[in-house]
C-alpha cells in the first residue's frame, strides 16, 4: 500500500512498502540506532548470500565489468581495479576493472559507428525499444532494487520507488521520442518556403552521481537514445552495479551494438572526464554532480564548444509561514528533508519557520524524526538507511558541530559518539539556527534538519535566495496571493508549494544560478540531445 498521493517512489512511510516477506528470509544481525535514545540495538540484517551478493531471481544481472559494443570487459589490460564497499557494512563487495582513456577511447569510437544506423532508425523504431527496455525494468524491479541497496544503501522500498521513478524515463521518452516535431515558418519571400527539423547532436558523455544509481542514468540515457543519440557513460565508481544491470536489459531489449557504452574508474576519473570533454567525436556532456565538478567539465569543454547539461548541486530553502497547515508541512519537510537520508540534490538545506508556529512544527517534527529506525536498507525495520561513505558522515557531522558551536541546539538525533562499520549518521533536527553556520551556506547532504526562525515574507525570502545555488525550493502556506507571489520571487528553477515530492518524468527537472544549465525530463529534455537544422528552400 502507498500512502495516499504519493508516487511509489517518493514513498516517505515509516515502514517500507514492499512485500518485505520475500526480503526477510535473507536478514541477518548488524548494528542498528534507535534515534531516540541514540544507543545501539543489534538487530540488523544484511541480506546477502554466500557469495556476498543480495539473493536475485536473475543473477546474471550482477556484472563486475565495464561494457563497450555490447561487450563486457572484465579486465584491462594491466588488470588494475578498484573496489566498491557497502555502505550498511563498510565492507569491500567487488572490484571493478579500472578503466582509463584508452577504454573511453574505444568507447567512443563504439558509440560513433553505433550513431550512423542508430540516428536513421524511425522514431517509432527507437521507442518501442525503449519501451521494452521499461518493461525488462518493471519485470526486474526487485532484483534491480536489491542491487541499489547493496550498493547504495537506501532502504528497499525507497529502491523499488527508484526504479519505478528510473524506469519512468524510459518509458516517457519511448513515446517522446515520435513528438520530436519541426516547424513550418512562414517566410517573407515569396518564392521560399522554411522548415526546421530536428536532428541528434551525436555522440553524448554521460556523467553520474552514487545517489540514484539508477535513475540519474536513464534520465539521461531516456532522452538521449530517443533523440537519435548515441553514448558513453561513466557511472559513480561507489555505484556501478546499477548502471550495468541497466546496459544488460537494454541488450535484451534490443540495443544494437555500440548505442550504449559504459566506462567503470575510479582513480582514473578525472583523466576519463577530461578526455570525454575535449574529444572531437562527442558533441555533448550530460553531467549530475556536484557544482565544482560540473563547471570543472564546462570549462574542460569549452575549447570543442559541446552542448552541456548540467544537474548540480542544490541549497533547498523550506518555508513554513505562519498560515501554513503545519501537519502537511511536517510532512513535506520529512518527504523533501529525508529521503535517501538526506542525500538528494532536491533534499531540504534550510527550514525557515515562521516564529509564530516555530515551536509546534518543531515539535512535531522532533517526535516524528525521534521514531525513525536507522540500520541497513535491507531490514524491513529500517525507515532510513547508511550515508555512502565515511567521508559523507565526517561532512554531516562537521555540519552538525559547527551549528552546535555557534549556538544551535539539538532536539532530535545528533551524534551518539557510537562506533558502526556502516556509514551511519543518525537523524537529526537542530533549532536555533543563524546564518553564519555553515548549514545556512553549504550543502549538507545528509539526514539534518536545520530550523531558522523568521518574521516577515520579505524577510525570508532575502534569506531563501541568499545563495549562489537554486535547484528546489519549497513553502506551505494557504495564502493564495502569497503562494504565487512567493512561486515567482523564489530563485530555483523548481517550486513546492504545499508539498515536498516535486520530481518527475514528466516536467522538467533543473536549476538556475551555479545548479546548472539545462533541464531533464519533461518534453524539453530532448532539447539537450537535439539541434535544429533550418531548411530554407526556394521553389
Ligand atoms: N541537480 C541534480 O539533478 C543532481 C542530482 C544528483 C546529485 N546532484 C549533486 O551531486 C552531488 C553529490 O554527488 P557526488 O558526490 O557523486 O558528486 P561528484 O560531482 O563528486 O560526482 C559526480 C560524478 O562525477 C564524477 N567526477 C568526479 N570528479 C570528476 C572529474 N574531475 N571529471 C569527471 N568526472 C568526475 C564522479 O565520479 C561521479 O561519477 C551533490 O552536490 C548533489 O546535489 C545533483
Ligand atoms: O538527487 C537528485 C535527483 C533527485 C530527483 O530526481 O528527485
Amino acid at each position: 500500500m502507498l500512502r495516499q498521493g504519493l508516487p511509489m517512489y517518493f514513498n516517505t512511510r515509516l515502514r517500507p512498502t514492499l512485500p518485505m516477506k520475500q526480503f526477510a528470509s535473507v536478514t541477518r544481525l548488524t548494528q542498528r540506532w534507535n534515534s531516540a535514545s541514540m544507543s545501539h540495538i543489534r538487530c540488523m540484517s544484511s541480506a546477502l548470500n554466500a557469495k556476498g551478493q543480495p539473493e536475485l531471481k536473475d543473477p546474471s544481472l550482477i556484472k563486475i565489468a565495464g561494457f563497450i559494443d555490447n561487450e563486457y570487459i572484465h579486465a584491462t589490460n594491466d588488470g588494475k581495479t578498484f573496489p566498491v564497499f557497502d555502505p550498511a557494512q563498510g565492507t569491500e563487495i567487488a572490484n571493478f576493472p579500472e578503466m582509463g582513456v584508452k577504454e573511453a577511447e574505444q568507447a567512443i569510437q563504439s558509440a560513433k559507428r553505433a550513431l550512423t544506423e542508430w540516428r536513421q532508425t524511425t522514431a517509432k523504431e527507437r521507442g518501442t525499444i525503449l519501451r521494452d527496455w521499461y518493461n525488462l525494468m518493471r519485470e526486474n524491479e526487485e532484483d534491480l532494487a536489491k542491487i541499489i541497496t547493496w550498493e547504495n544503501g537506501k532502504t528497499l522500498s525507497e529502491a523499488i520507488g527508484e526504479v519505478r521513478y528510473s524506469a519512468s524515463f524510459l518509458e516517457w521518452f519511448s513515446e517522446e521520442a515520435k513528438r520530436l516535431y519541426g516547424e513550418f515558418i512562414p517566410s517573407p519571400i515569396k518564392t521560399q518556403r522554411i522548415i526546421t527539423i530536428r536532428q541528434p547532436i551525436g555522440v553524448v558523455g554521460i556523467i553520474t552521481p552514487w545517489n540514484f544509481p539508477s535513475a540519474m542514468i536513464t534520465r539521461k540515457f531516456g532522452a538521449a537514445l530517443a533523440a537519435g543519440c548515441t553514448a558513453v557513460a561513466k557511472p559513480a565508481s561507489e555505484t556501478p552495479f546499477s548502471a550495468l544491470a541497466l546496459a544488460e536489459l537494454g541488450m535484451r531489449a534490443g540495443l544494437p551494438k555500440g548505442v550504449i557504452n559504459i566506462v567503470t574508474t575510479h582513480s582514473n576519473t578525472k583523466d576519463v572526464g577530461k578526455y570525454l570533454c575535449e574529444s572531437h567525436d562527442v558533441a555533448g556532456i550530460s553531467f549530475t554532480g556536484s557544482t565544482n565538478v560540473g563547471k570543472h567539465l564546462l570549462k574542460q569543454s569549452a575549447d570543442t564548444v559541446k552542448k552541456m547539461s548540467l544537474e548540480l548541486g542544490g541549497n533547498a530553502p523550506f518555508i513554513v509561514f505562519g498560515d501554513a497547515d503545519i501537519d502537511k508541512a511536517v510532512e513535506g519537510a520529512i518527504a523533501a528533508k529525508f529521503r535517501s537520508s538526506g542525500q538528494t540534490c532536491i533534499c531540504v538545506n534550510r527550514l525557515y519557520v515562521h516564529s509564530s508556529i516555530k515551536e509546534e512544527f518543531s515539535k512535531r517534527l522532533q517526535d516524528k524524526v525521534k521514531k525513525f529506525q536507522v540500520g541497513s536498507g535491507f531490514d524491513k525495520q529500517t525507515t532510513h538507511g547508511p550515508l555512502i561513505n565515511k567521508g559523507a558522515v565526517e561532512k554531516v557531522r562537521s555540519h552538525v558541530e559547527d551549528a552546535i558551536k555557534h549556538g544551535a541546539t539539538v532536539v532530535a538525533g545528533g551524534d551518539s559518539g557510537a562506533t558502526t562499520n556502516g556509514y551511519f549518521y543518525p537523524p537529526t533536527v537542530l533549532i536555533d539556527m543563524k546564518n553564519n553556520m555553515r548549514i545556512a551556506s553549504e550543502e549538507t547532504f545528509g539526514p539534518v534538519a536545520a530550523i531558522f526562525e523568521f518574521e516577515t515574507e520579505e524577510e525570508v525570502l532575502k534569506a531563501a535566495n541568499n545563495t549562489r545555488l537554486g535547484l528546489a525550493g519549497y513553502f506551505f502556506s494557504r495564502d493564495i496571493s502569497r503562494c504565487w507571489r512567493v512561486a515567482e520571487k523564489l530563485e530555483v528553477g523548481m517550486v513546492g508549494v504545499n508539498t515536498g515530492t516535486i520530481s518527475s518524468e514528466v516536467f522538467p527537472f533543473g536549476g538556475i544560478k551555479e545548479s546548472g544549465m539545462g533541464r531533464e525530463g519533461g518534453r524539453q529534455g530532448l532539447d539537450e540531445y537535439t539541434q535544429y537544422k533550418t531548411i530554407n528552400m526556394g521553389i
